[in-house]
């Protein structure tokens, strides 16, 4: 088998993985990830023991355990470009042998899930609705980076969203989907819908401040995007290239968004905290009592 070079996989000193810095050992099967480090602890907080805490950068770990589930908490930051290097890390610390720098010949599969807060784009959707997501639509470039394919029976699908963005010249989508057993499990009874991963939270959301927009009415561009009985929900950034790697590599991918705003309404949430907090409680009631 080949050996990864020191320059692919960057092991430091003390022999754990480059940037978030914890050892192969350090990561449970479920894992649940964040963007906002602060999050970590509203969720450990939950825990009825906290085994470690280590990080680096934005890529805060907790490990721990509910009863006897063990979980492992990581905050990725904003992005997708801290996504490609959480789930790359997180992959290399349960798949291959630090010692040997080879991949291991039994492969572990991880259960990942995102809680992260994202905006509705359509108008059934209030502020404070949980939403797991069925796709991730990435208006990002991350993926065109790595070999990935469309399954079969998502490609009309596919195919319909290429059409719906091709006048949106800065955009080259692709679509992924989430974990079907995660979806029916994790996110039973919670709203349902595709959710795009944009690259930027302002104009790529269609937002304007005091640059202008060089792209018009992109709130309804999404809204209006309709295929059988699919459509766009919600907009953040992360969820599709945290479905796509994860595929990618052999894992379980789930994203559930707590809505903060209410982009058809121009509202944001005055209480996000709360909103946060509900869907932290019902992912940890759901991992608990699925395992
Ligand atoms: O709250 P998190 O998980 O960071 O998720 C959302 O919030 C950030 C933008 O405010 C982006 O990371 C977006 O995806
Ligand atoms: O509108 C929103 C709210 C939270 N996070 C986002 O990325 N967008």
């Amino acid at each position: 088998m080949q050996k990864l070079s020191e320059a692919d996989l960057v092991i430091n000193p003390d022999g754990s993985i480059y940037h978030l810095n914890i050892l192969p050992e350090d990561v449970a099967d479920t894992v649940i990830t964040v963007g906002d480090p602060d999050r970590i602890s509203e969720i450990t907080k939950h825990f009825d023991r906290i085994e470690l805490k280590k990080g680096k950068r934005e890529f805060i770990t907790h490990t721990g355990y509910i009863g006897t589930k063990r979980i492992t908490v990581i905050s990725t930051g904003i992005g997708t470009d801290n996504i490609d290097i959480v789930f790359n890390e997180l992959d290399a610390l349960v798949n291959v042998d630090f010692k040997t720098r080879e991949v291991k010949e039994q492969l572990t599969s991880l259960d990942i899930i995102r809680v992260g807060t994202s905006g509705a784009v359509q108008s059934d959707l209030p502020m404070g609705t949980i939403l797991a997501s069925t796709f991730g639509l990435g208006l990002d470039a991350l993926m065109h980076y790595y070999e990935h394919s469309v399954p079969d029976a998502e490609k009309g699908l596919f195919e319909h969203v290429r059409t719906h963005f091709k006048d949106l010249h800065a955009v080259n989508p692709y679509l992924t989907s989430a974990d079907p057993v995660l979806l029916d499990t994790i996110g039973k009874g919670m709203e349902h819908g595709i959710t795009v991963t944009a690259p930027g939270f302002y104009a790529p959301q269609g937002r304007q401040v005091r640059a202008k927009n060089a792209v018009p009415n992109f709130i309804q561009k999404l809204n209006t995007f309709s295929y059988e009985n699919y459509r766009i929900t919600n907009l953040e950034m992360e969820t599709a290239g945290i479905y796509a790697l994860a595929k990618v590599l052999g894992h379980k991918a789930l994203s559930v968004n707590a809505i903060l705003a209410s982009r058809v309404n121009f509202q944001f949430s005055k209480d996000p905290n709360a909103v946060v907090d509900k869907a932290i409680k019902l992912v940890l009631e759901r991992i608990t009592a699925s395992k």
